[in-house]
């Protein structure tokens, strides 16, 4: 076979291939160009190649027989070049009409070298001598040979050009059948390749979603072991309970920690539901079963806390799940549930902490107010009447001071326990704090007039009750209550008030000689309603710097002058300039006397530290009154030092006059405070001396270094020999205790007088000079002396 027929077969076949492998991993379309492949199909078997060999065989044959006879002119070798042309011609008679179109050129190339054979005969027979009759006839016969053959291979030649014309219609016509064949082959192949794509791709997709299955199943299965770890490692139980419609209950689902909750196994309420709902507490059971039966209803989540019964104390359970309706009617509740017994416990410490009182467990102030906001909310406007009894002990805080705070404990618990017993359970008795307790009373009567006779039964018995004697660490003791007696419907909303009438009444029962109750009158009321007006405007007053600072001069027994007190002053805008006396008492009530008392103390320290750059005032000493609840307060000594600090002012000329009843409580704690002071270098004075209950055994333990006599006493000093012996006393009480003694509101020389010849050390009074905003405006010489 021809090379580059070979080449181009083997082109063709690999392009084919090569085509058909990309088609079929969908890479490329199959093209293929037809007509140039076509060309190179396998023609090689219409070549008659072997049939050209042979007439060029035949030729050379013809060309030998030619030299012969040319060499040797015999008749011998003409006869044989005769032969090898008949051979010749013979053979192109034979083979006309059966080349090919390729044949053609095979033929060309015979009749070329025909040509020349037959030009060297022509030559050859000219060249011969014409008596030879044989030779003549040989070459005559040779040259009707030689005219056969040259036409003989013109009709070869003829038929070879319709042999080849034909074979170029009928390799047209293959072409056209093989490219038909070639492009279905191909679409064939594509489509084949296709599909064997899509199956392939559906097998590798369909392997893909196999691993993804198995790799889901294993992720699955880890998911859900690790979910039953954490379900049965939590506390408390997680669990799925059906409610079948035709009653029955079941858990399909539990974690292990029912066991712990309930005593009962996953397996156990598998198929029963009953025994988790035995476990439950009998007092709790219908509200768990009412509140599930509920939720089934309304498919709400169950939301419920209930107890479980055990032989120490119940557990507290909180379980929350929520419903599914499911096909069959039943209800699949997927839920939680855990122990919340501590919280509980917890809760109803907080309660307990939030809402009572822990010396006596009556609720405190908090809860009372809020029953009362409740009692008032029930109430229909006029139609119920209830009562608040405000009750104070009378003399508590002697007994507290005088036996110690455990007896005076033992006796608010006693009280407590009486107080509770003469009233009615739904009644409230709450403490408010030291000896002060409230009785609310509900539900009393429709008619205000039999509300008071009903609240009055209850004061007596209250009385009464109180009134008997105490055994307190097997001493026994007396105590009285005074009582006052407020009513209430729907139309008061304004319950602080309620309990400033009912306090008021009380006040009025103290001042009515104690041990005895008052209704509060309704005359009082224009008292409550200044006392709530005063409050507001006391609050403003601090809001808009209404407050001012005056100093009185305090001397010595040489009328020098060594300090001044500093006395509080309130300029109301309306109502001109309030006196101390008018509004301190009702700031220690509402709690104002705390930021009130800060600006004083403030102010003075800025005062002081102001003195501190004059010659005139450098030396002086400034006192600053502290009022009881201001001095009880826990940041009050870090109010001291904050506005010394902040002033700048010397800690030693800051005096703090305290009253005697900052005594009646806690002295321990009040030691505390004025030591912390004391060390810091600020002083402490007794004020108002002798009007109150001192413990002299009290007296020696606190800081002080200096006591007041009351005005009060020094008034009548001339006068009254009690109120003579009581200063003359408290001189030699200080003098004895090494204390100064000063006497307060000194007015006459001759009060002056008699109190300096009794060892008083230092004054204080109008005879010196009243109260200025200015230490300028007190008049005291340059030496500082007064008078
Ligand atoms: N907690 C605070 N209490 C304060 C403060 N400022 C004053 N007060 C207390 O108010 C009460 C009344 O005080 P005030 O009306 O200022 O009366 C003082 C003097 O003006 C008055 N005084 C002084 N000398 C005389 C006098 O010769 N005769 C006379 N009739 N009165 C006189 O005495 C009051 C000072 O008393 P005291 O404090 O006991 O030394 C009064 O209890 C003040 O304590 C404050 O800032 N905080």
């Amino acid at each position: 076979m021809p090379r580059v027929i070979q080449v181009w077969r083997r082109r063709f076949y690999v392009l084919a291939l090569l085509a058909l492998s990309l088609s079929a991993v969908g890479m490329v379309q199959l093209w293929v160009n037809v007509s140039r492949i076509e060309a190179a199909l396998p023609l090689t078997s219409l070549y008659r190649e072997r049939d050209f060999s042979a007439f060029f065989h035949d030729l050379t044959r013809l060309e030998a027989a030619l030299q012969l006879a040319a060499a040797v002119p015999t008749e011998k070798n003409y006869a044989a070049l005769d032969f090898a042309l008949d051979l010749a011609a013979l053979r192109q008679r034979d083979n006309i009409g059966v080349y090919g179109e390729s044949g053609v050129e095979g033929l060309d190339a015979f009749n070329r070298e025909l040509a020349a054979v037959l030009a060297r005969l022509d030559t050859l027979s000219a060249s011969q001598p014409p008596d030879s009759a044989g030779l003549s006839a040989e070459l005559e016969r040779m040259s009707a040979l030689r005219r056969e053959l040259q036409s003989l291979n013109d009709a070869l030649f003829q038929s070879s050009m319709e042999q080849a014309s034909r074979q170029r219609t009928s390799l047209g016509e293959l072409r056209q059948s093989m490219s038909a064949l070639i492009v279905l082959l191909g679409a064939f192949g594509l489509g084949l390749a296709g599909l064997l794509l899509r199956q392939q791709r559906s097998i590798r997709a369909l392997e893909q979603r196999d691993g993804e299955l198995r790799a889901g199943e294993a992720v699955q299965r880890e998911l859900r072991e690790r979910l039953e770890k954490i379900a049965d490692n939590v506390p408390g139980v997680i669990y799925q309970y059906r409610q079948s419609v035709d009653g029955r209950s079941a858990y399909p689902y539990a974690s292990q920690g029912i066991r712990a909750l309930f005593g009962v196994s996953p397996e156990e309420v598998r198929r029963d539901g009953n025994k988790v709902l035995a476990a439950i507490h009998p007092e709790d059971r219908e509200r768990v079963k009412e509140s599930l039966l509920l939720s089934a209803q309304t498919l709400q989540p169950w939301n419920c806390e209930y107890r479980v019964a055990r032989q120490e104390s119940p557990v507290w359970v909180s379980a929350y799940a929520t419903p599914q309706l499911e096909g069959d009617g039943s209800v699949l509740w997927h839920g939680y549930a855990h122990d919340v017994s501590r919280h509980k416990a917890a809760e109803d410490e907080i309660r307990q902490l939030a809402f009572y009182d822990p010396l006596t467990g009556l609720p405190n102030r908090r809860l009372l107010m809020d029953r009362l906001r409740h009692a008032l909310a029930g109430h229909v406007r006029g139609q119920r009447h209830g009562a608040l009894l405000f009750i104070d002990l009378d003399n508590f805080k002697t007994l507290n001071d005088t036996q110690g705070h455990e007896y005076g404990d033992h006796l608010l618990c006693q009280v407590a326990e009486r107080l509770v017993a003469s009233v009615r359970g739904a009644d409230t008795v709450a403490r408010l704090g030291g000896d002060e307790f409230v009785v609310m009373l509900e539900d009393l009567s429709a008619g205000a007039r039999e509300a008071v006779a009903a609240a009055e039964a209850v004061g007596d018995k209250i009385l009464l009750a109180l009134n008997s004697p105490y055994t307190i660490a097997g001493r026994e003791f007396h105590s009285t209550p005074s009582i006052g007696i407020t009513l209430f419907d729907a139309a008061d909303q304004h319950i602080d008030e309620l309990l400033k009438r009912a306090d008021l009444a009380m006040y009025q029962a103290k001042e009515a000689g104690r041990n005895t109750l008052r209704f509060f009158d309704p005359a009082m009321q224009a008292e409550v309603a200044a006392y709530s007006a005063l409050e507001s405007d006391l609050r403003q007053a601090l809001r808009e710097g209404q407050f001012l600072l005056h100093y009185q001069p305090q001397l010595d027994r040489g009328g020098k002058a060594t300090g001044a007190e500093a006395l509080l002053r309130w300029h109301h805008p309306v109502r001109g300039n309030i006196p101390p006396s008018e509004f301190i008492a009702l700031a220690e009530r509402s709690g104002l006397i705390v930021p009130i008392g800060r600006w004083v103390l403030e102010t003075a320290c800025r005062q002081l530290a102001a003195w501190a750059q004059l010659p005139d005032t450098a030396q002086l000493t400034l006192a600053v009154n502290v009022s009881v609840r201001q001095f009880r307060h826990p940041d009050f000594v870090d109010l001291v030092v904050g506005a010394l600090d902040r002033s700048g002012a010397d800690p030693l000329r800051l005096k703090l006059e305290l009253t005697e009843s900052l005594l009646l409580d806690d002295v321990e704690e009040i030691v505390a405070k004025m030591t912390r002071l004391k060390q810091l270098g600020v002083g402490f004075s007794l004020d108002d001396f002798g009007t109150g209950y001192s413990s002299l055994a009290y007296l020696k333990r606190l800081p002080i270094e200096q006591l007041k006599i009351d005005r009060s006493f020094v008034r009548d000093v001339l006068t009254d020999p009690n109120d003579a012996v009581i200063a003359r006393t408290i001189i030699a009480l200080g003098q004895s205790l090494g204390l100064s003694v000063m006497a307060e509101g000194v007015e006459t020389e001759a009060q002056y007088a008699f109190l300096s010849r009794h060892g008083c050390e230092a004054f204080q009074g109008f005879l010196f000079g009243q109260p200025k905003a200015e230490w300028s405006l007190l008049g005291a010489s340059p030496a500082g002396s007064f008078g």
